[in-house]
């Protein structure tokens, strides 16, 4: 927000009022729902942000055409309705709100699975046509039978919990989690295969990924246990719908319970897999309530909206999902270095004459194999460097892309010394060395080349190199008083050996090229003094 404008934030489907109100207090809200791709594609231009549910594909072309679209919010867990790829590329931020509808997802699972082996909603649909027969709805006991979780993330915990509370016995299936999560929960983990050939149900908890579409095809069908139930209360696109039709129909499968569908809805394909599948007399079919409790709607509303908020004020969010997500607790501590190491690639990219070499050299204080912070690191050296000169915007999100190809070559170096945990030194290669350090949470610069100075890298910052000898900084003085220039502060680094000085001088406000040409001139100065606008916006 700057000079009046205020963001604007475009919301195309149902976030509970409180997580409005939140966004309101700073920025102007849209709340459109229903919008067609094309009148959301004419819509778009104006917005600063975005925030969606599972409905609204914010594909290529949406965000392409949003010209001023800096961040995507996803009010819930699954972002596959957001082409990712393509908002990296723009340096777009898209956040979700992994936590606030676990339970909520969870609870429709467990909801499911009784339903399921009760036969609640066909014996309710009976009787509610008049039919009183108790004989075709002989259900299955949960006691004692096995429940196989594939994708033992949040939900899928959940899911575990309270299979067991109910008396079941879990086994799950995922690559990426430990033993000792597994062994925490009381679950056993398998093969796939293995889970679904032991499994009296099975759900799936699963993201949806390149590697995850179509998990559940034939081949795997044709191992599950006889009279097992399949659910899916995660995504359309998890399940081969055609394949899983086969086997309800050929009887391998006793039932399912679907939540989520290739098409939703469902009916939009008339005699699409999907609808069949919702139609199916052995299905449990629901409109992909998952998320729909009362307060999930309301965690996830203030969770995405506090999320957005961050975002669009610059801030680095825990719940980024197109960058590898950094604790809150780490950013505490990760945030001034980040400023520090963009202020020093700004210093860096000004004294070189607004220009950077391809080669750099971090050096910094890292906890062992923390890519989180190498990456923050080397996103405010990236942003620093290069936003000054173009209108890229910068960011965590593309800043790795954008420095390949501008062809940076950075060379991290971790070290681990006692008394350097705040320190960092940045080292381009035909310029000397800039070595910086975060003093209560400020950036400070310490050391340019042999100069040794200290100055907090913010505003404006006169700097030039000087003979080290009596009178220099009066001159100075003198011509930025009859420019009606103000210094807020100053600092200066001898080289004895050299006889120079380097001088950094804060001024509050900008003096004008005959100003800093005299300064060139009646100090005897090779280079005119550089004008470092520290906070200053790019270009
Ligand atoms: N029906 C609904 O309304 C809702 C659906 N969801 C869906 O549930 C999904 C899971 O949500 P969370 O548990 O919160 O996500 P999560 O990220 O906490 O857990 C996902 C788990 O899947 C595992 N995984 C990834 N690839 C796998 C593979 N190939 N095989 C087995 N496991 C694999 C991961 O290791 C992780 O543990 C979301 O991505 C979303 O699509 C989420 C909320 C509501
Ligand atoms: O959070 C998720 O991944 C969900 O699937 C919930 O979707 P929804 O926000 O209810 O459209």
């Amino acid at each position: 927000m700057e000079n009046g404008y205020r963001d604007r934030i475009l919301v195309t489907e149902k976030l509970s009022d409180e997580g409005v109100a939140i966004l309101q207090k700073d920025f102007i809200v849209d709340s459109k729902y229903g919008l067609s791709p094309e009148e959301l594609l004419n819509e778009i231009p104006q917005y600063d942000a975005l925030i969606v549910r599972s409905a609204t594909k914010v594909n290529r072309e949406l965000i392409l055409a949003g010209k001023k679209l800096r961040v995507v919010g996803r009010a819930g867990v699954g972002v596959d309705n957001i082409d990712l790829q393509a908002a990296t590329e723009r340096g777009i931020l898209v956040v979700n709100a992994p936590t606030g509808n676990c339970i909520a997802a969870a609870e429709h699972t467990i909801a499911h699975i009784c339903a399921l082996s009760r036969f609640l909603t066909s014996a309710d649909a009976g009787l509610k046509r008049g039919i009183w027969d108790r004989n075709a709805y002989i259900g299955t006991s949960l006691e004692g039978k096995w429940l196989g979780v594939v994708g033992l993330g949040r939900i899928g915990r959940e899911v575990s919990r309270r299979a067991k509370g109910l008396g079941m016995k879990v086994l799950a299936f995922d690559p990426y989690t430990s033993e000792e999560t597994a062994k925490s929960l009381g679950v056993n983990l398998e093969p796939l295969e293995t889970v679904f050939s032991n499994s009296d149900f099975i759900t799936l908890h699963v993201p949806l990924i390149e590697t995850t579409r179509n998990m559940v095809n034939r081949e795997l069908l044709s191992k599950v246990k006889p009279g097992a139930r399949l659910l899916n209360i995660a995504r359309g696109g998890l399940i081969d719908e055609e394949a899983l039709l086969e086997y309800l129909n050929n009887g391998r499968l006793a039932g399912a319970g679907i939540d989520c569908f290739v098409t939703e809805p469902p009916s939009k394909i008339p005699d699409s897999p999907s609808e069949r599948l919702s139609k199916h007399p052995k299905v449990l079919a629901t409109p992909h309530l998952g998320a729909s409790t009362v307060e999930a709607q309301l965690d996830v509303a203030i969770e995405i909206a506090e999320a957005v908020m961050s975002a669009l004020c610059g801030e680095l969010v825990p719940t980024l999902v197109n960058a590898p997500a950094v604790s809150s607790d780490a950013l505490v501590y990760l945030k001034p270095r980040a400023l520090l190491a963009e202020r020093l690639g700004r210093l860096a990219y000004s004294l070189a004459g607004g220009t950077f070499s391809g080669d750099i050299t971090i050096h910094f204080y890292s906890n062992d194999g923390d890519d989180g912070e190498s990456r923050l690191i080397r996103t405010g050296v990236i942003k620093g460097l290069m936003e000054p000169g173009s209108d890229h915007v910068i960011n965590v999100v593309n800043a790795d892309m954008v420095g390949k190809v501008h062809g940076l070559q950075i060379t991290e170096i971790k070290r681990r010394c006692v008394g350097e945990e705040n320190c960092i030194t940045l080292q381009m290669k035909g310029s000397p060395p800039i070595k910086g350090r975060v003093i209560g949470n400020r950036p400070h610069v310490t050391c340019i080349g042999e100069f040794e100075v200290d100055l907090v890298l913010e505003g404006l910052v006169l700097a030039y190199y000087q003979v080290d000898m009596p009178g220099q900084i009066g001159k100075v003085g003198n011509i930025l008083g009859q420019a009606n220039v103000n210094i807020s502060f100053m600092t200066l680094g001898r080289h004895l050996p050299s006889r120079m000085a380097l001088v950094l001088l804060g001024l509050d406000s900008i003096p004008d090229t005959k100003t800093l040409e005299k300064i060139r001139a009646d100090v005897g100065l090779e280079k005119r003094p550089v004008l470092l606008d520290l906070d200053g916006n790019p270009g």
